[in-house]
């Protein structure tokens, strides 16, 4: 039941208000005095107060009451007090009400619509302090996390971001694969290093290779190395990356693009340790933790017989799941913030709610070159919603991926220079490469 306190000098207003309340199932305690009030209220839990304005029989200044208020709040901050007063004075409960006071009431005052006052502050506050209660909760979650385990920098604020950080330091110590599934750019790599610096191999190397980067006809020498003369342009015997990685990490990007021939090689390294480099006999053994990530539906591949089924299951023994950052929408400004830096300007109200608006395509990476760009272009003493650079809202459908024609013309406007078309397209050097090769487009 919840529990009002009447603070009132006239037992006849103090009893008729007790029962009102106990009418609507509420309890209601009284004091005659601001100091009963202010001991009464030290020692129960109250959900709402009603207080006079007048104590003494001869004053009517209203200063006893505002006294009282200000006691109440000094003491219980977010405590609602409803004010009872006079008609005739109500401009000293008008300017308590200001200065943060729930509410007041005239006498004599309506039975109905102080019934209805009484419950919305009693369910708000109920709310607020479930919500108190919810942040505190995760605020004690994440100082947890950050205590237990290395989290590589990572910045995060949404809950949904915090549940694939709590899982991947949870199987970090697990030897076992991990997919981790999600859109470019959503930080794939981030959760990659959280695992590894959280693993019983975190003093090892920690290798990444993007499959998605490589012409196909490469990938297979990159990860298992080669000997001279394995392929065309191959001069000198390579170290592969299970090689460099032994002891170690290896992170496994793009795995959907692995030809089918690596995937078979990939398989048995996964199961035995073992592998040869291209055009070399010699049986080589390894020790890596694979932790592989895509965007690509590989259910769907390997429905299409272009992904085997018993490697899916071998590197998905455990999946992560990152959302888009449009789904985690909490991640946005922190991330905005941190991407500044420490001595940036700070983010102006506009560009805060155009930075929340926007869908974000290219997620955390494309949020990451907006925020480089507005700390470098911005001139005033805050960062506007001009200096993002953001397509107008509503005109998001704009900002499409760039198809053949787009990346065709950025790469000859920047002379061939990938990394230079790459940074037009607001896309990283790999990223622009994997487009490439999926357009079938030549490197220059
Ligand atoms: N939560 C985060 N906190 C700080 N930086 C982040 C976070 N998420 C992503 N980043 C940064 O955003 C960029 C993109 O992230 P990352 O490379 O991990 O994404 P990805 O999902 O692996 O992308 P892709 O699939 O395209 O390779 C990186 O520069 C990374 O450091």
């Amino acid at each position: 039941m919840p529990t009002v306190l009447i603070i009132d000098d006239n037992a006849a207003v103090a009893i008729a208000l007790e029962v009102l309340f106990s009418l609507h199932e509420i309890e209601a305690l009284r004091a005659a005095t601001p100091e009963e009030g202010l001991a009464l209220l030290a020692r129960h839990p109250v959900d709402l107060v009603i207080q006079d304005m007048n104590f003494s029989a001869d004053t009517t200044s209203g200063e006893e009451g505002t006294a009282l208020f200000r006691a109440i709040r000094a003491r219980h901050p977010d405590l609602p007090v409803i004010l009872l007063t006079a008609w005739t004075h109500l401009d000293a409960a008008v300017e308590l009400v200001k200065a943060g006071a729930a509410d007041y009431l005239a006498k004599p005052w309506d039975d109905h619509r102080l019934i209805a006052t009484v419950n919305n502050l009693i369910d708000l506050g109920r709310t607020k302090r479930a919500l108190q209660q919810r942040l505190q909760s995760e605020q004690r979650q994440r100082h947890a996390l950050e205590s237990e385990y290395d989290l590589r920098g990572m910045v995060w604020q949404d809950p949904a971001t915090e549940r694939v950080i709590h899982l991947a330091c949870q199987v970090a110590r697990a030897d076992v694969p991990v997919l981790i599934n999600g859109p470019n750019g959503t930080g794939k790599e981030g959760i990659a290093a959280i695992i590894q610096a959280n693993s019983s191999v975190r003093n090892g190397p920690f290798v990444v290779l993007n499959c998605g980067a490589l012409p196909s006809e490469l990938i297979e020498a990159e990860l298992f190395g080669a000997e001279a003369g394995a392929y065309t342009g191959a001069s000198r015997a390579r170290e592969g990356k299970f090689e460099a990685a032994d002891g170690g990490t290896l992170f496994l990007d793009e795995i959907g693009n692995l030809p089918l021939a690596g995937q078979m090689k990939l398989l048995r390294v996964l199961e035995t340790g073992r592998f040869e480099r291209l055009g070399s006999n010699r049986e080589r053994q390894v020790k890596v933790r694979v932790i592989s990530a895509t965007n690509a539906d590989l259910p769907a591949m390997i429905r299409a017989g272009s992904f085997r089924e018993d490697l899916f299951y071998r590197l998905n023994v455990i999946e992560l799941k990152l959302p888009p950052l449009a789904a985690r929408p909490a991640d946005i400004l922190p991330l905005a913030r941190h991407f500044l830096g420490a001595q940036a300007r700070p983010l102006h109200a506009s560009a805060q709610a155009a930075l929340l608006a926007h869908n974000w395509p290219g997620n955390v990476r494309e949020l990451k070159n907006v925020m480089a760009r507005a700390g470098l272009l911005a001139s005033g003493d805050s960062i506007k919603v001009a200096d993002l650079g953001l397509p107008a809202a509503g005109n998001e459908d704009a900002v499409r991926e760039p198809d053949r024609d787009a990346i065709g013309l950025a790469l000859s406007r920047a002379g061939g220079v990938v990394a230079q078309a790459a940074a037009d397209l607001g896309l990283s050097r790999q990223a622009l490469y994997r487009r490439m090769e999926r357009l079938g487009i030549a490197r220059p």
